[in-house]
This record gives structure tokens, C-alpha cells and sequence, in this order.
């Protein structure tokens, strides 16, 4: 994102709320109907930051239908996808599955999803390639342990990863494509990356994109911080000029919380 200050983005913001294995199918609506509302009632302007939830599988139904019924400007996505598209994969949940709930985005190899249950780039790579057959937006999350942070090879352990998730993309995909850099030593434990860490990592993706797929195509895609993301350091951290949206986990399961998030620039200092 390029400053805030003159009201002008190079991006379209993109806060998205990852709800975990959290709120079963009625929680999950009440949640939303009070986000909906609490943005409402403070007249959020959705074309000034595009707001994403992605609920549980089993909330995506009634999900679908709160959205559908009282038309609201909120979009939805998985937490994960199948690399395959159907057939005897017990558990899995295709592409396909997702597009008919109407699913917008669906996240890619989250750090829980890399580390608790192992998946590698590979298969990263080729759920990357299912949420695009399908025209689910995907959003590839990236980010080093804390090992790694120490050890100073955080860039290099990042873009390894970029570059295994993106392979075999067209530059349109991946203008498309939406990246998530979360250093895992910042998740759920209230260490925060400095925005300075943020816009390292995003500029060094942005080089990174525009090395694979070329300068236009890295200036489009959308890069998100998460990791920690409170409503008291949203702004300060999408000041930087590569961070283009943050994926929130623990703030999002508060409707408020969430809401002020969204509503970052009213929190945003004229320089
Ligand atoms: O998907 C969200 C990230 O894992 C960040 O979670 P957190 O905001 O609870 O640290």
C-alpha cells in the first residue's frame, strides 16, 4: 500500500478475518451479523478495504446465506482446499465444493496447516493450482519460525516458500494471487512483528513476484501481514508501503475488535 495520508492506495486494502477452528455454524452467524452491523452503523465503505471472513467449512452454508439474503458486502472463503478436484479423498473439500458456496478466496498453507499437519510445497503448489481451476482466489501464507528469525535466514526461508507456491503460475494468476507473510514466532502469542518486519518481508515478495512474473504483475498483487494483529496496531503496520492488508486470527473472533481493524484509517495519523 502506498502511504495513507493523501487518502490514495496503490492497492485495494484486504483485511480478512481467519476464524480457526472457532465458531461452530450458529456462532459463526451471529458473529457475522454483528461485524455486518457494527460496519454499517459506522457507514464502512467496502470499496476502500475489501473485508473477508474464513469460517469453518461446516459455517459456510449459513454463511453463504446471511451474505446472499441480506446482501452484504462481506466476502467468504475456506480454510483450506483439496489438490484434488473429487473422488475417494476422505475429508477433503474440492475446489468445486467451495466455488458453489460461493467462496471467494480460500487459504493456502497456513503455518498450522505446514507445521501440525505437514503439508510441503508440493502440495501447497497444487491446492495453489485447485483454488484457481476452480476460481477461488487463492491467499498462499508464508512466514518463518522463530529458529529461523534467529538464525537471520528469514528471507531466504520466506521466498523459498513464495517460490514453491507460485510455480507454474501465469503472470495473470498471480496478479490475482493474494500472498499472507506470517512469521509463525508472532501467531497467537501476542509478539508482533514490527511494521518494519512487515515491509521487509512484503517488499522482498513483491521483488521476488517481479522477478518470476515480472514488474506489473508484482505491482497488482495484493501482500497481507498477520500474525498478532490487534485493532491498536492495524494502522501503524498498513502504513507500510508493500502491506496491503493484514490476516487477523484471534482479533477476529470479536465483532467489534474486528470492525475497528477494518476500519483502520480512521486510525491513521496525517503525517
Ligand atoms: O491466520 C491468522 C494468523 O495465524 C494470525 O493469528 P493471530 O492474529 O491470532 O496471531
Amino acid at each position: 500500500m502506498t502511504t495513507s495520508t493523501n487518502g490514495t492506495f496503490d492497492r485495494t486494502p484486504f483485511i480478512a478475518g481467519n476464524w480457526k477452528m472457532n465458531m461452530d455454524h450458529v456462532q459463526g452467524i451471529t458473529l457475522l451479523q454483528k461485524l455486518a452491523w457494527t460496519l454499517s452503523d459506522a457507514k464502512h465503505d467496502y470499496s476502500r478495504a475489501e473485508v473477508a471472513v474464513f469460517p469453518p467449512f461446516t459455517d459456510l452454508r449459513g454463511v453463504q446465506t446471511l451474505v446472499q439474503g441480506d446482501e452484504l458486502e462481506v466476502v467468504y472463503g475456506g480454510q483450506d482446499v483439496s489438490p484434488f478436484d473429487s473422488g475417494a479423498y476422505t475429508g477433503d473439500i474440492s475446489g468445486q465444493f467451495l466455488a458453489k458456496l460461493g467462496c471467494s478466496y480460500v487459504l493456502v498453507g497456513h503455518s498450522e496447516r505446514r507445521t501440525i499437519h505437514n503439508e510441503s510445497d508440493d502440495v501447497l503448489n497444487a491446492k495453489v493450482k485447485a483454488g484457481f481451476r476452480h476460481g477461488v482466489t487463492p491467499v498462499l501464507c508464508v512466514g518463518e519460525g522463530l529458529e529461523i528469525r534467529q538464525a537471520g535466514t528469514h528471507v531466504d526461508h520466506t521466498l523459498a516458500q513464495l517460490r514453491a507456491g507460485v510455480e507454474g503460475l501465469s503472470p495473470e494468476q498471480a496478479t490475482e494471487l493474494v500472498v499472507a507473510y506470517e512469521p509463525v514466532w508472532a501467531i497467537g502469542t501476542g509478539e508482533v512483528a514490527g511494521p518494519e518486519d512487515a515491509q521487509e518481508m512484503c517488499a522482498a515478495i513483491r521483488s521476488e513476484l517481479a522477478t518470476l512474473f515480472g514488474a506489473d504483475t508484482a505491482a497488482a498483487t495484493r501482500l497481507l501481514y498477520g500474525g498478532s494483529v490487534k485493532a491498536n496496531n492495524a494502522a501503524s503496520i498498513l502504513k507500510e508501503r508493500d502491506v496491503d492488508g493484514l490476516l487477523v486470527g484471534g482479533a477476529s473472533l470479536d465483532a467489534a475488535e474486528f470492525a475497528n481493524i477494518v476500519r483502520f484509517e480512521s486510525h491513521l495519523v496525517t503525517d
